[in-house]
């Protein structure tokens, strides 16, 4: 496409060199620059994207996408505004807005998301209906599956994905929606069908700064929801909200959708009662709009009921009955390294869980003292790099809900590791936990042995923070490490 075809769909923009130039790509890293690409320079939290113009011109890029003139590059130039907003313009342009051609349903909230995706993508599958999924744990689509660095990608990225699902006739595409993701516009030319909040509590305040600022970012995913009440059903959208959650509320006044409610404790259009969770799963009965069901999943936790509520609610929307909900809900047996029972013939349970925030581990906590026979001893970690103020406070919530506590790493990043271990034994100090009931251990594998060892029959070892994970990353360092590996060779060791 030639640049000054491009430049027709940003309004307020200049063109500063040939503006006949075929750009045939489009890229927002210099290092992968192909002969012919229109680099896009962003200004990044960390780098100026325009710094590395040059180094993409070396690579062949054709023309410059930037938010000032850059003299010194030898470029045909586009200037815009708002370098990330014509990402997402161009990113539709150059990939033909696929979530126009196909439902997307994204999903929100501090805790849930991925395990909520996984849900709504089993029903719809179920339904024979072809279902893409973007989030942590992988994207997925046609059987295929590729790893991901991150909850939700850049949204040319997310405008590529999208495609490629669609040339695979994906009808729908599941998908985690991130606070970044919000606040830097990474989902900025994509329609979503159907916007899910599962719920909000602390984490990324290092990001966000405040609860507000956090929900106000959560809120963007609403405020750009709906505004469109076509009779044809496929252009409706809906905002489906957490009745439990104060949120909830905020999110409904800003959205033009319809919304549906689920909840618990609440009046909620979708509720749940009679919940009952064993070490085999949980129970409850569902009253709906579609009418009621019971429903036996083989997920542990209350939490769970939530995930399970936002997905019949999203099934329900695409008219599909409550008993193949039911039924669909039933099959799942869990989602990778989210209360994933480690099992080597051992006569304690071993659990790893992918909490790593303080309602998250709390939640779980709760959930394993619900079922745990004997001690509950954990043990976890904070991220390097991130929120620094969910330490303590998930300090204290590891020590009132076990017997007994290893602090550790979790992905320490570029932060010092037992300055870590440090914040996070700060809440432990301040709720004068006695020190013969925790220990810091630095070194995770070492910890999980520790845990293993001490564990007598009947206990349970909860290993949180890092779920699925299949690294840990130290310094800049990316390392091999599976909690589910460690635990199962620590559970070996213990018979030599
Ligand atoms: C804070 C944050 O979100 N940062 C994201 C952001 O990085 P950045 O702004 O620092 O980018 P940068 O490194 O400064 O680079 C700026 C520009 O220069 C370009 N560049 C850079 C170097 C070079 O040699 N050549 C070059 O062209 C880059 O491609 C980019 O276009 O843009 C990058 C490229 O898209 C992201 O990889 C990066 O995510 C970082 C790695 C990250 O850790 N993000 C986390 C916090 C995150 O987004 N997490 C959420 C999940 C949270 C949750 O659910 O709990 C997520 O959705 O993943
Ligand atoms: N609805 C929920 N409410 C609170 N905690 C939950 C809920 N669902 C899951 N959890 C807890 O949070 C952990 C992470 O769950 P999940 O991976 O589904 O969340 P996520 O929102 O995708 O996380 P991330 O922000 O890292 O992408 C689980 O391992 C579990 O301990
Ligand atoms: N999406 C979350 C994941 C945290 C997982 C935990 N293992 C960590 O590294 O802090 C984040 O990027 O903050
Ligand atoms: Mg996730």
């Amino acid at each position: 496409m030639r640049l000054k075809d491009l430049a027709n769909y940003i309004i307020a923009s200049e063109i500063q060199g040939d503006a006949e130039v075929e750009c045939s790509g489009i890229s927002i890293d210099s290092r992968k620059i192909q002969s012919g690409d229109l680099f896009l320079c962003l200004p990044g939290h960390t780098v100026d994207g325009h710094d590395y113009a040059q180094k993409a011109s070396d690579q062949g890029a054709a023309a410059l996408v930037v938010q000032r003139w850059l003299e010194d590059v030898e470029l045909p130039q586009l200037k815009v505004k708002d370098s990330r907003l014509a990402m997402a313009v161009l990113g539709n342009v150059f990939f033909g807005s696929p979530s126009s051609r196909m439902k997307v349903i994204g999903v929100t909230g501090t805790n849930g998301k991925t395990t909520t995706t996984y849900l709504i993508e089993r029903i719809l599958e179920d339904q024979g209906k072809n279902t893409g999924l973007i989030g942590t744990i992988q994207r997925k689509f046609a059987g295929r599956t590729f790893p991901m660095s991150g909850t939700t990608p850049e949204s040319l990225d997310l405008q590529r994905y999208l495609h490629e699902m669609q040339e695979a006739e994906a009808a729908y595409c599941v998908m985690e929606v991130s606070s970044h993701a919000l606040e830097q516009g990474r989902v900025k030319g994509t329609r979503f069908r159907t916007a899910i909040f599962t719920n909000l509590t602390q984490d990324h305040l290092d990001y966000h700064h405040s609860m507000e600022e956090y929900r106000a970012a959560k809120g963007l995913f609403f405020s750009r929801l709906g505004n469109t009440y076509d009779p044809s059903s496929d252009l409706r959208s809906y905002a489906v909200l957490n009745a439990d959650d104060p949120a909830s509320a905020y999110f409904a006044k800003q959205t033009a959708a319809e919304t549906i409610t689920y909840g618990v404790e609440h009046e909620a259009d979708i509720r749940a009662s009679n919940i009952s969770i064993t070490a085999k799963g949980t129970s409850f009965h569902v009253d709906t709009f579609r009418g009621s069901a019971d429903i036996m999943l083989k997920m542990v936790g209350k939490f769970n009921v939530y995930n399970a509520l936002a997905a019949i609610c999203a099934a329900l929307l695409e008219e599909i009955p409550l008993a193949a909900i039911k039924d669909s809900l039933e099959s799942i047996q869990g989602v990778e390294g989210r209360v994933e029972a480690v099992n080597e013939g051992q006569d304690f349970a071993v659990i790893v869980d992918y909490a790593h925030t303080p309602d998250g581990l709390e939640n779980v906590l709760n959930t394993v003292n619900e079922f745990a026979k004997g001690r509950v001893i954990s043990v976890f970690g904070c991220g390097g790099d991130r929120d620094r103020t969910k330490r303590p406070i998930m300090g204290k919530i590891a020590a009132r809900l076990s017997n007994h506590v290893i602090v550790t790493s979790d992905n320490p990043r570029t932060e010092n590791p037992d300055l870590i271990l440090k914040d996070i034994e700060d809440g432990l100090k301040e709720d004068q936990v006695p020190g013969d009931r925790y220990e810091l251990i630095v070194d995770r594998r070492e910890a999980i042995q520790k845990a293993i060892e001490m564990a007598s029959p009947e206990d349970v070892v909860l290993i949180a923070g890092k779920g699925h994970e299949t690294y840990q990353l130290i310094g800049k360092e990316v390392h091999d490490f599976d909690d589910r590996i460690v635990a199962k060779e620590a559970i070996r060791g213990l018979d030599k």
